[in-house]
């Protein structure tokens, strides 16, 4: 591996030679990837917030690590907003390889690199080996910082392979040993997608693979987490193909459910072993309800179907209001945060793994990494399980409910607490995240708005079970 290059260009605003010369080829470019989050206002310009040269483009590729803010037009009635800053990986060449014509984001015309083909470089292996090598050997690049756990060793000559699956960010596997997650929308602060797999991998938890590396940047002195390298689960399935395969064979779940109930239990008992805890009293629990009610009505907003059902859905909160105006209280601690069956990976030989504790993409990082009542993970993953069965087959019956069943003696096994002992938090909880689930289908799957819709409407004319 020759060694890393490195130049390093930070603008707060202004738009060097390249990203100008890119600006009209990221516009057409950015809005299609799975991972964007803006989808459905247009593109209207971009800023570079940070750009790093890996490799100079006097070779046969050059290489630029860029942090790019995508401006767009504010919403009606959103509150003012700078843009959402991208990581991206982008490579230059003369011409592009065939084997890389899936990655073609465009042919430059002006500027510095007039004539030169740009493509999303992960899907090269050069560069992915290039990223392996940098957090192997801890390197400091540009503002870039490579760092891993010494205790971890990365052996050399690992393939990589961008992995294809749909997902919030871009993950690559090397030689079936690690899988490099490069987080796409960047937020200045700690992540928990680093922190808690950090901070479970202390406290000896096995349910959760240890970070072995990971890369930052840091940056008008605020800290960024860049991307995260655990290792791989081989030959894993995820929770999701396994329910519908069992789905179709017409199989019961239930042993399946009451594993992932206990592994779910032994996380929230190590993180709440290894970071602080609160008890929610009247005050907190009312500012909870507030959080749940304005989500509710920023969706009607987004997704006017929901109107008929706002008032049922209002009556779930408001319950557990009254519930808090009454003197109960809960303790909160931090959770996985965006728990559901395709974050969970059981292996080969049956040992279930939860992954990506980034939370709620969509939330602010504050407070995504607020204590909160484990009961909302808790909620996702039966949420999960009705998704599973409507997917599968939305005239199905006693599926979800028997996995339901299933996981929560499976939680109380381990935890000594049983989630449906609190039907009024766990209903809140499930009816917060169906309307969440409502404007993500919305917005990334309309073809999938049936089944959380389905679930809302269940909501609303159901009582508590
Ligand atoms: N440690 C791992 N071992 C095996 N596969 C993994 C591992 N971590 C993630 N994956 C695979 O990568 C996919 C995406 O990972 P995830 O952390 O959920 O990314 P995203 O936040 O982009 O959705 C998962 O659905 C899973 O298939
Ligand atoms: O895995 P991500 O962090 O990207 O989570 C987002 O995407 C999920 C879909 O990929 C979405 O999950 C919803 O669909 C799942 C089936 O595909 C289902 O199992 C979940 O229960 C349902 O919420 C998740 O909400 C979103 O944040």
């Amino acid at each position: 591996m020759s060694e890393v290059v490195i130049r390093s260009d930070t603008a707060s605003s202004g738009s060097p030679g390249l990203l100008a010369s890119l600006d009209p080829l990221l516009r057409e470019w950015l809005p299609r990837q799975r991972w964007f989050a803006g989808k459905g206002r247009p593109v209207t310009g971009f800023s570079l917030v940070a750009a790093t040269e890996l490799l100079p483009p006097t070779g046969k590729l050059g290489l630029y690590h860029l942090l790019v803010r995508a401006h767009q037009p504010l919403t009606l009635g959103a509150p003012p907003h700078p843009g959402d800053c991208y990581q991206l990986l982008i490579g230059v060449r003369g011409a592009l390889p065939p084997r890389l014509a899936p990655a073609l984001i465009g042919h430059l015309d002006e500027g510095p690199l007039a004539g030169h083909t740009v493509y999303e470089a992960l899907y090269d292996p050069r560069p992915a080996e290039l990223l392996l090598e940098a957090l192997r050997t801890r390197a400091r690049i540009g503002d870039l910082r490579f760092e891993r756990d010494t205790g971890q060793e990365i052996r050399d000559g690992l393939v990589p392979r961008l992995m294809t699956a749909e997902q919030s960010n871009s993950s690559i596997v090397y030689g079936d040993t690690f899988i490099l997650k490069l987080l796409r929308r960047i937020v200045p602060g700690t992540n928990p997608d680093l922190e808690l797999p950090l901070a479970l991998a202390r406290e000896g938890c096995p349910r959760v693979p240890a970070p072995t590396a990971w890369l930052g940047a840091e940056l008008a002195g605020e800290p960024y987490v860049l991307g995260v390298l655990q290792p791989f689960v081989q030959g894993a399935s995820d929770g999701w193909e396994l329910a519908l395969r069992e789905l179709a064979k017409g199989e019961d779940f239930g042993a399946e459910a009451r594993s992932l109930g206990r592994a779910t239990a032994e996380v929230h008992t190590a993180l709440a072993r290894a970071l602080p805890t609160v008890t929610l009293g009247h005050a907190q629990l009312q500012l909870l309800v507030d959080g749940m009610i304005e989500r509710l009505e920023a969706a009607v907003q987004a997704v006017p179907g929901l109107r008929p059902y706002a008032p049922g859905l209002h009556s779930s909160f408001t319950a557990l209001a009254d519930l808090a105006a009454e003197g109960r209280t809960w303790t909160a601690q931090r959770i996985h945060g965006d728990l559901h069956l395709g974050q969970c990976l059981r292996s080969p030989a049956g040992q279930w793994s939860l992954i990506d504790f980034e939370g709620e993409p969509s939330k602010p990082l504050a407070e995504r990494r607020m204590p909160q009542p484990p009961a909302r993970d808790i909620a996702g993953m039966l949420r999960s399980f009705d998704y599973a069965a409507h997917c599968a087959d939305p005239t199905v019956t006693g599926w979800a409910e028997a996995c339901r069943a299933a996981y929560c003696s499976g939680y109380a096994e381990v935890s000594g607490a049983d989630p449906r002992t609190d039907p009024v938090l766990l209903r809140a909880y499930e009816t917060d995240k169906a309307i969440y689930e409502v404007v993500y289908e919305a917005r990334h799957r309309p073809e999938w708005l049936p089944v959380p819709m389905a679930a809302i409407e269940r909501y609303v004319t159901s009582d508590l079970i």
